[in-house]
């Protein structure tokens, strides 16, 4: 059986071990046989395992190490508390430092989920970017604390971000498949990987839709709601200690926000997982589900502690919940000053409620709480060593997002296959227009303009792969942000991908264009044409992903790869002679990637051929030449008369495909060059 089935086909029930019915089952192998699988361990990090006690023995000292790195601190979860936390800005139109957030407390334990809410522009996102390490820690104030000791909580958290970027033509097991591969030490085992996401698929209530498509322009998908499930899966895989949400519930209806926010409480009840999570305006019923509510109002606590309690907190304040009222929207309209029409009277009231907060028994339990789990943590036991940012080694992501890109691209029509359809109908189109172009001296134009096209076309309509690399680049930017893999594979990867796809374009343009233009006979003729018909193309792949980089928006992109690819045109030497290229441009007619493809091909067409000149009408044996000998006794002329006339004499078709793939890796090092310097912008 395979373990694909074998996994689906598991119980399911958390009573089981799991790991162990993978082992006996899977393998049939004596070291998985043997016994019982003992422990599992879910590290501290991020990239959390599943190590038995058992398969431990088995590995190398390298890889025990490797595990030891990984072994858990926090078996029991962790409590995260922040005490008096702030964060200031230098307000450049103001020339003064702007308090975004002031004295922020709280106090979250393992298993519970608490809601950071309040009106637009309160603070929530800040106040979560805080917690969970992603502010300048230059401009923060305060004390982080896990289980009461300070410590580095990103190496224990996992911020998931608001944006659904999966990729449209995997599926939902798929795309959960890919994080799990990546996010997990190589040392856990296919079956297990396979075995979390069949988990964690449960756990979110995909199993329905788990082998759908997510979906893309072309082909209905899963929900929103469902799409959403399936990205938070896909960045918790690895079941961190503590979770960070930026408003999972934005942009779905009720049903599909209560559906996430209860698979998010099983997740946490179920693996101890402290989470936090940023929220608009829940239902009662998603609201409900809440253990802890952080309502924060300019940058301030307004109200911080248990759910339930929050009514009879406001009650307390003379601020009724009526019985039918959501409390959620109760709440945000007393501290919401957009609801209020004097503004003088909004600010009173929101810091009347600031007042009431920092004086409430409520905040003196909450600190007194934070002040007595410091006092029991073992001091400084957080050790900070620091992890592997990655998971996975370089091959390991260069082999896994290889893979994804090519099912990617096997599956998005818009990435490749309508470029080889329109290639395709192009070549016929040119071989009908072109048709036998013939020996003759005045179809000496049309061969070079057959070239010229072939060439200039065919590399301007690479443009077509600008959407696809700009809906993968959403996915990537987010999977780079949460540390899926480093710039340097998913250059590779993208680069090899992009060689078998371009070879097939440049394959059915050659078999279609070639033979019906009737182009230098012979089968080294076609393969040269073809070689740089697929060297040019690989040049202007690699030019369009460079400037999509640059400027990821659809439009702009298009713009100046249209603008590069028709100023390559102008000076690469067909329109005007190459001596005639304006010094100041001389050095684009180098950088010039088309005139290096469409000098080969006419040096590879060209060379060895003869052409007829045209016999003088009256004249015994004088013939008219347009070049070679021009005396009138030459019938004849070679196509290296013809080169030589046009300046091209000195072509070498090595060096000149040389030139191109020297072409292709500047840009594909500017490629990479763009993306790690995003990267640290961001
Ligand atoms: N770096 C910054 N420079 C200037 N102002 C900032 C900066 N960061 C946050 N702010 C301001 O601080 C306030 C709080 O911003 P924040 O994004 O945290 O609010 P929010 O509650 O998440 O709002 P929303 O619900 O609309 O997303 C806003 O008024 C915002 O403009």
């Amino acid at each position: 059986m395979l373990p694909a089935q074998m996994v689906q086909m598991m119980d399911t029930s958390y009573d089981n071990d799991p790991l162990t019915q993978i082992r006996h089952s899977t393998y049939g192998n004596p070291a998985y046989t043997e016994t019982a699988y003992t422990e599992t361990v879910y590290s501290a990090s991020t990239r959390t395992s599943y190590i038995s006690e058992k398969s431990e023995k088995r590995y190398t000292p390298d890889i025990r190490l490797a595990i030891e790195e990984y072994k858990d601190e926090y078996p029991n979860g962790i409590s995260f508390a922040w005490k008096n936390v702030g964060y200031t800005i230098f307000n450049s139109k103001t020339k003064k430092k702007q308090n975004i957030v002031t004295g922020c407390s709280g106090i979250v334990h393992p298993g519970e989920v608490m809601a950071i809410m309040g009106p637009s522009g309160a603070g929530k996102s800040t106040l979560l970017d805080i917690l969970a390490g992603r502010k300048d820690q230059k401009m923060v104030s305060g004390q982080i604390l896990l289980n009461g000791a300070p410590g580095e909580v990103r190496h224990v958290s996992q911020y998931v971000m608001q944006d659904d970027a999966l990729m449209g033509v995997l599926t939902v097991r798929e795309n959960i498949q890919f994080a799990a591969d990546l996010c997990f030490p190589s040392y856990v085992e296919p079956a297990e990987r396979s075995y979390r996401v069949q988990q964690i698929i449960s756990e979110f209530g995909l199993d329905a839709v788990a082998d759908n498509k997510i979906g893309t322009v072309f082909v209905r998908g899963v929900s929103g709601g469902e799409k959403r499930r399936a990205s938070i899966a896909s960045q918790i895989i690895t079941l961190p200690k503590i979770i960070f949400l930026d408003e999972p519930t934005t942009g779905l209806d009720s049903a599909a926000a209560y559906n996430i926010i209860k698979s998010i409480v099983f997740m946490a009840r179920r693996h101890k997982i402290t989470v936090i999570a940023s929220i608009h305006q829940p239902s009662t019923e998603t609201y409900s589900l809440f253990d802890k509510l952080c309502l924060i109002g300019k940058g301030r606590t307004l109200y911080f502690g248990d759910r339930e309690s929050a009514t009879t907190y406001f009650e307390g304040l003379g601020h009724v919940c009526t019985p039918y009222s959501n409390p959620a929207d109760h709440f945000l309209r007393l501290i919401n000053p957009d609801f209020m029409l004097d503004k003088v009277e909004a600010e009173k009231t929101i810091h009347s409620f600031i007042n009431s907060y920092d004086q409430s028994k409520t905040k003196a339990n909450t600190l007194s709480e934070i002040r007595s789990i410091a006092k029991s943590s073992m001091i400084h036991r957080f050790s900070s060593r620091q992890k592997n940012s990655y998971a996975r080694g370089f091959v390991d992501q260069t082999y896994f997002l290889t893979a994804r890109s090519f099912k990617n691209a096997m599956r998005n029509v818009l990435m490749f296959w309508i470029r080889v359809a329109m290639y395709v109908c192009l070549a016929i189109l040119m071989g009908i227009t072109w048709w036998q172009v013939g020996y003759k001296q005045e179809n000496i134009q049309d061969r070079f303009a057959a070239h010229f096209f072939s060439i200039a076309f065919l590399a301007f309509m690479s443009v077509a792969g600008i959407p696809g690399f700009l809906e993968e680049r959403l996915v990537v930017t987010r999977e780079r942000a949460n540390n899926f893999y480093s710039v340097g594979p998913y250059v590779l990867a993208n680069t090899i991908i992009s060689i078998p796809f371009v070879m097939i374009i440049a394959a059915s343009f050659t078999a279609a264009a070639y033979p019906m233009i009737g182009l230098h006979l012979g089968f080294s003729h076609a393969l040269t044409f073809y070689l740089y018909l697929f060297l040019a193309l690989i040049v202007a792949e690699s030019m369009v992903v460079l400037i999509s980089a640059i400027i990821p928006i659809f439009v702009a992109a298009l713009t100046l790869v249209a603008f590069a690819n028709g100023f390559f045109m102008v000076v690469e030497g067909f329109f005007v002679r190459r001596d005639k290229i304006p010094k100041a441009l001389k050095w684009a007619h180098y950088i010039d990637y088309q005139k290096w493809a469409f000098e080969g091909i006419i040096r590879n067409d060209f060379y060895d051929l003869t052409f007829d000149c045209d016999s003088i009408p009256g004249s015994s044996g004088k013939y008219h030449c347009l070049y070679g000998d021009k005396t009138g006794n030459s019938s004849t002329f070679t196509g290296q008369d013809v080169l030589d006339s046009y300046g091209y004499t000195e072509i070498n078709l090595t060096k000149w495909a040389l030139a191109l793939v020297a072409l292709t890796v500047a840009f594909r090092i500017g490629f990479y060059i763009v993306l790690r310097l995003k990267k640290i912008t961001n």
